[in-house]
């Protein structure tokens, strides 16, 4: 550990919100989630659902565990999750460190309210707000005329430029206007009834003489592409909406090229562009037949720390609300919606992934896998946090709905991984995190961590951007040396390719002669150890034999002996047996002859026998 760095698991909190009346009418209310105490829940699966189905046939179980930072039960209000929750990244947004906090859930879960909330119930979103201006009161910068730029730099903007940031402003807000009042909605200000101060780690007399700027923007991630939320164009029903480019500022942060940033000073105003935003949002989800939660919705805020005309730091703190996390086959997925699923699903895969992996890298250090941060636009865009530039915590929200329960049970089941991952906070101050720009001339473009208007003035023009997606900025660079970096390039991957060609086939080559000879000598070495045995098995089997016909022999030898010693007899004996022998038929056939007469007598015996039987009868019938 680097000294002085601080080091933490991701806080992963647990929001479990209230059944509404309909769900408790539709029989929704089985016991599916029940609250063990501050950090635990268990999970039992209801009748009828996957889980239960596949524990029945023995697959997995009906019952599952899981521990949270901590646990907000239906009861809990607004105000207790931002107390415990979000107020140690609030004092770190405000004492310069980097905050996000993602809002992860299935649709209908309470992802929105715990982010946005009402007019009644404020979210943390508001309540941050509340909590920045309460801190900068009276210290705010009313200049106007310093502007985050790329992901972690300021610009200074002249009078004109100037201008047009408020015009901007006032166009958003007076659009907002007439949204409320062509809607005739009473929206009022979301923070009116918020009104309980704040009390934070941070002490505001530490800022000293200090000046603070918060600028805020708001996007979309939609389809694997960002949309601006604060450009008033999206109102108009014929303009197809602008996707912005996502660009790497040249020392691996990735930003949003041309995303609207807005001054805000007041709560009022926070309010307005937030109203202004999520009507854009649900405009455009209307206007596609989609609807707003199939988005990923960014709400940003940078603060800076200006001192005299300089800016001295600059923090940021996102408040990400995601896209419901159903998979495919719970989503109606033909065309459209199929590529919406599969684009959310996929963004959110990513970012599991992305967290598994740095969970993975964490517990076995020796083993180093790829996180692919680059393979979304939403794990792009906040990959300087999740790698220690701030803190990231997860709010995960659920419902208690028996009918979603396979869909709870997979978000809790990506929870728990994320619970898992270190966060190593540098204890370095963000500055020296923050590109260093040169101009045509070789000079930094930012002093003091603002930009230089004068050197900027000699780059490039917008016209001479590559168009390339995903790319790095090369606005930064001056052309003809983009040219010439384009041409040695395209030599170098040539070179390149040409080299691992002839490397690969080299490669083949080599490993297929290796291989033949691998077998070739393994299929000698086969038929000498079969001949050997076939040699030892002949040898055995004339043994054997030998030994058999040995057996065989003194067997029959034996026999033979034992019958002549029982067979003999005496010669006198043989003569008088031979005598006997000669005498028999006259002795048989006298037999045969008494045999004979001794039948007759036994057939006359039974006939008498039957005549006294008969004569008996009629004497014993006349008698009575
Ligand atoms: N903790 C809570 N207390 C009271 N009501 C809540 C709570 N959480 C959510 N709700 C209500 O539940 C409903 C759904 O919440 P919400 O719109 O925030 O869900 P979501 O997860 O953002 O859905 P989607 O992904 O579709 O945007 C809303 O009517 C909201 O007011």
């Amino acid at each position: 550990m680097p000294g002085g760095a601080e080091q933490q698991t991701m806080r992963v909190y647990l929001r479990v919100r209230p059944f509404s009346k309909e769900e408790l009418y539709d029989n929704e209310d089985q016991d599916c989630v029940v609250i063990e105490n501050s950090q635990t829940v268990t999970l039992n699966a209801p009748k009828g659902s996957a889980t239960m189905k596949s524990s029945e046939k023995g697959i997995g179980m009906s019952l599952h565990k899981f521990s949270f930072s901590k646990i907000f039960g239906p009861e809990r209000t607004q105000s207790e999750l931002f107390e415990d929750t979000v107020k140690s990244q609030m004092s770190d947004f405000l004492d310069g460190k980097n905050a996000l906090i993602f809002s992860y859930g299935v649709t209908n879960a309470g992802k929105t309210y715990t982010i946005q909330g009402t007019p009644k119930q404020p979210g943390i979103l508001p309540r941050v707000l509340d909590a920045t201006f309460h801190y900068t009161g009276g210290r705010q910068y009313e200049g106007m005329d310093l502007k985050p730029y790329l992901r972690n730099d300021a610009q200074y903007l002249d009078p004109d430029q100037v201008k047009q940031e408020r015009s901007a402003k006032a166009a958003i807000f007076a659009s907002v206007k007439d949204v409320i009042s062509c809607l005739s909605m009473n929206l009022g200000s979301i923070f009116s009834l918020y009104s309980s101060p704040l009390v934070l780690a941070s002490d505001p007399t530490e800022a000293g003489s200090s000046q603070f700027a918060l600028w805020v923007a708001f996007f979309e991630i939609y389809n694997e592409c960002v949309y601006d939320l604060l450009q008033p164009s999206l109102c108009s029903k014929s303009k197809k909406r602008a996707a912005l480019r996502v660009c790497d500022d040249g020392a691996g942060n990735a930003y949003v090229k041309d995303l609207r940033w807005i001054n805000i000073q007041t709560l009022g105003e926070a309010s307005k562009l937030l109203q202004f935003g999520n009507k854009n949002r649900s405009a455009a989800a209307t206007k596609m037949n989609q609807s707003s939660s199939r988005s990923h919705s960014i709400f940003t805020m940078k603060l800076l720390k200006i001192d005299g005309s300089s800016v001295k730091r600059i923090s940021e703190f996102s408040l990400c609300d995601l896209a419901g996390s159903e998979r495919c086959n719970k989503t109606k997925t033909f065309g459209e919606r199929l590529k919406e699923a599969g684009n959310i699903n996929n963004s959110l895969l990513i970012l599991g992934k992305c967290i598994n992996a740095l969970r993975n890298n964490q517990t076995d250090r020796m083993k180093s896998s790829y996180i692919p941060f680059r393979e979304s636009k939403l794990t792009k865009l906040f990959q300087a946090v999740f790698c220690g530039k701030g803190k990231a915590s997860m709010i995960v929200n659920i419902n208690q709905c028996a009918s979603t329960y396979d869909e709870t049970l997979h978000v809790m089941k990506f929870s728990a991984v994320a619970k898992q991952v270190v966060q190593v906070i540098p204890d370095k101050p963000l500055e020296s995190l923050a590109p260093c720009l040169v101009g045509r001339d070789g000079k930094p473009l930012v002093r003091n961590g603002v930009i230089d208007s004068q050197a900027l003035e000699s780059c490039l023009s917008e016209e001479e951007l590559l168009d390339d997606e995903d790319e790095a900025d090369m606005s930064l660079l001056p052309q003809n040396e983009i040219v010439t970096m384009i041409e040695t390039l395209r030599t170098k991957l040539l070179t390149e390719r040409r080299r691992n060609l002839v490397q690969e086939m080299e490669i083949r080559k080599e490993m297929g002669d290796a291989m033949l000879q691998q077998l070739m000598e393994s299929e000698e070495l086969r038929s000498r150890q079969i001949e050997e045995l076939k040699e030892s098995y002949q040898e055995k089997l004339e043994n054997t034999f030998e030994m058999y016909k040995d057996a065989f022999k003194e067997h029959a030898y034996q026999s033979a002996m034992n019958n002549l010693e029982d067979d003999y007899v005496p010669l006198d004996e043989f003569i008088a047996e031979q005598e006997k022998v000669e005498v028999c038929p006259l002795i048989k056939k006298r037999l045969m002859e008494l045999n004979e007469t001794l039948q007759y007598v036994r057939d006359g015996f039974l006939e008498k026998s039957a005549d006294l039987e008969t004569l008996q009868r009629k004497a014993d019938d006349q008698v009575r």
